[in-house]
């Protein structure tokens, strides 16, 4: 498979950048001035194109070249792929889904934990040698308290299941009941319902159009000032701008954040504020789904290239 072109779309995972080139003629279009000098040389030589939440597959990219056959994306999201395009085109798709749900509904609960318990804040007294002076001022309780999820896909339902053994009462919102949930989560066929009857909203969706900007004033403040959100989907699901201020107004009691509207900046209003908890978009990055998640997008590109089914098809 050494003559068969693939582009990375953006630095990644080192040992996948090494097992591409091992295997395949690997272009990395961050080694040209911009996608235009690459395109005018190599556009017919790429045959696969390898992306991630950074860079995707948009309509333009996928229209200069065209030779595509293949996206195989390092991520389980793929908002950054431009599906009806590849649709009409007949390029198929392939993902990374189930190698990454625990990692990721680990860190929901992690931050959830970090919000509730000060962990960050706590570390930081201890380390700053503030022990000496008095005691850590005490925090809030996680265990027992109400979670509602918005999305129970397969990282919503990771999240049910560890949420439900630290006593949380668990309850869901999305598109519809699923049947699996069966008596032990309580659905809400509306995100306002979900988001009143609950303590902690954790964002565990995809991102479409349909959930873009889904947690909006309203759900925020039906959450009210004692409710903390907790984000490991994508940012746009939440309304930004409104979350900001609504943290920065009391309105809502606390967040703890891995994904951003505009990563990676994120709003200097968060930097500053005690209740708070943000991570840089690491809810799969662990050595060891990182390199599930690397052999996943090459098994993916070799089974298509040996006209085998790919293992894990969107397309
Ligand atoms: O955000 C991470 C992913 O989509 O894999």
């Amino acid at each position: 498979m050494e003559s068969i072109g693939v582009l990375l779309t953006c630095p990644m995972y080192t040992n996948l950048h090494e097992e591409l080139s091992n295997r395949f003629n690997l272009f990395k279009l961050w080694n040209f001035s911009s996608f235009q000098s690459f395109s005018q040389t190599h556009a017919n030589s790429i045959r696969a194109l390898v992306c991630d939440t950074k860079i995707g597959a948009d309509a333009n990219t996928i229209d200069s070249l065209p030779n595509l056959e293949i996206v195989s994306t390092y991520s389980v999201g793929l908002d950054k792929i431009d599906l009806k395009k590849c649709r009409e085109k007949g390029i198929r798709v392939a993902n990374t889904p189930d190698v990454l749900t625990d990692d990721v509904a680990d860190l929901a609960i992690a931050l959830a934990l970090a919000v509730f318990r000060k962990i960050p804040q706590s570390d930081g007294y201890v380390k700053n040698g503030l022990w000496n002076n008095s005691d850590y001022p005490l925090t809030t309780k996680f265990s027992g308290k109400s979670v509602g999820i918005v999305g129970l896909g397969r990282i919503g339902s990771a999240i049910a299941k560890r949420a439900a053994a630290f006593g949380c009462p668990v309850s869901y919102h999305s598109r519809s009941e699923k049947s699996e949930a069966g008596s032990s989560y309580k659905y809400y066929p509306n995100i306002l319902d979900l988001a009143a009857n609950s303590q902690i909203l954790v964002v565990a969706c995809a991102l479409t159009e349909e959930t873009r900007h889904i947690v909006n004033r309203e759900v925020i403040d039906a959450l009210g000032p004692k409710g903390v959100i907790i984000n490991i989907g994508r940012g746009p699901i939440i309304n930004q701008r409104e979350l900001v201020s609504a943290l920065v107004e009391g309105r809502l009691g606390g967040a703890g954040l891995d994904v951003f509207e505009h990563e990676p900046d994120v709003p200097e209003e968060l930097m500053s504020l005690e209740n708070v908890v943000l991570t840089p978009h690491v809810g799969t990055d662990t050595v060891e789904t990182c390199n599930d998640m690397a052999d996943l997008v090459i098994a993916n590109l070799e089974a298509h290239f040996s006209g085998k089914p790919l293992l894990t098809p969107v397309l």
